[in-house]
């Protein structure tokens, strides 16, 4: 049985906990210390408010589920414990420096970074840009204001330029971003509109280059608990978790 540590009891830490089955939660860490607390007690893991003490658990994997700030603090900490690492808030990866001392410190301790496919799909075959040429790769991501904790008439574009930059401005906005970045290798273009008529967390991928081109459209369900969050990108890490164990790998 996988034991997994989790950074962050919210929304997909609960919806990663409700589908336990060939992993277990075992302990848990959350800056608001009731709701690990809560968490621990809702689904047997052991609670902590201190960090060192947490990463002392005996898990084989960290999940973090909690923000840009909480990977951005802790991920290095994470592979230096022996554990394996899963980052969520993908944006914490931006900053090209702190990306690579995090992978050459995962390669030194042998210990495995995964970026979920997230909110988005595709990310496996997008990584096709790396090993050969592309001439466009744009996101396109809409969303309701309410969504963005923002209020609107009509639909309004909020962002437009680099994944790069767009993470220091909405960082609960930029890990699809972040993670198509990573994945083709460079610098994607974002778009980021708020448009009061959209239920759903909308992201538009348009990919051109010497395999031909892709268009790329997924509408997600907001998560009822958090509506920055698409429930995909809860049910992708769920499904990445479920098959760690896995001898038949699907996908690039
Ligand atoms: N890769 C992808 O495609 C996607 C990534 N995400 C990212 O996943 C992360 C989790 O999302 P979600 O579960 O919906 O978020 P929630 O806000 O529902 O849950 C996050 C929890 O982590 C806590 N937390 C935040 N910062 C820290 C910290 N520094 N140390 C410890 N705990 C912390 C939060 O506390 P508090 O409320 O006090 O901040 C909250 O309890 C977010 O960063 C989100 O942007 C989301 C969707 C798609
Ligand atoms: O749609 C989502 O779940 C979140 C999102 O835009 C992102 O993190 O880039």
């Amino acid at each position: 049985m996988i034991t997994v540590g989790l950074l962050g009891c919210g929304n997909i830490g609960h919806v990663i906990a409700k589908g336990q089955e060939n992993f277990r939660i075992t302990a848990v860490y959350d800056s608001v210390s009731a709701r690990a607390e809560a968490f621990g007690k809702e689904f047997g893991a052991a609670p902590y408010d201190d960090f060192a003490a947490f990463l002392q658990e005996p898990t084989d994997i960290v999940v973090e589920a909690a923000s840009v700030a909480a990977a951005t603090t802790h991920a290095e900490s994470i592979l230096l414990a022996g554990k394996d690492l899963v980052i969520m808030s993908v944006g914490a990866l931006a900053d090209v420096s702190f990306r690579e001392e995090l992978i050459q410190t995962a390669r030194e301790m042998k210990k495995k970074i995964h970026i979920p496919s997230g909110a988005i799909m595709g990310l496996d075959n997008i990584r096709v840009g790396q090993i050969s040429g592309i001439d466009k790769f744009v996101l396109r991501t809409t969303k309701n204001p309410k969504s963005l904790s923002r209020e609107a008439e009509e639909k309004t574009c909020i962002f437009s330029g680099k994944a790069y930059d767009c993470v220091h401005q909405y960082p609960k906005n930029t890990n699809v971003a972040e993670s198509l970045s990573i994945a083709c290798g460079r610098d994607v273009d974002v778009e980021l509109w708020m448009d009061p008529n959209e239920d759903r967390n909308m992201h538009e991928i348009f990919f051109e280059g010497e395999f031909g081109e892709a268009y790329i459209r997924v509408r997600n369900v907001p998560s009822p608990d958090n509506p920055a969050t698409s429930y995909l990108a809860a049910l992708s890490i769920l499904s990445l978790l479920q098959n760690l164990d896995n001898p038949l790998v699907i996908g690039a």
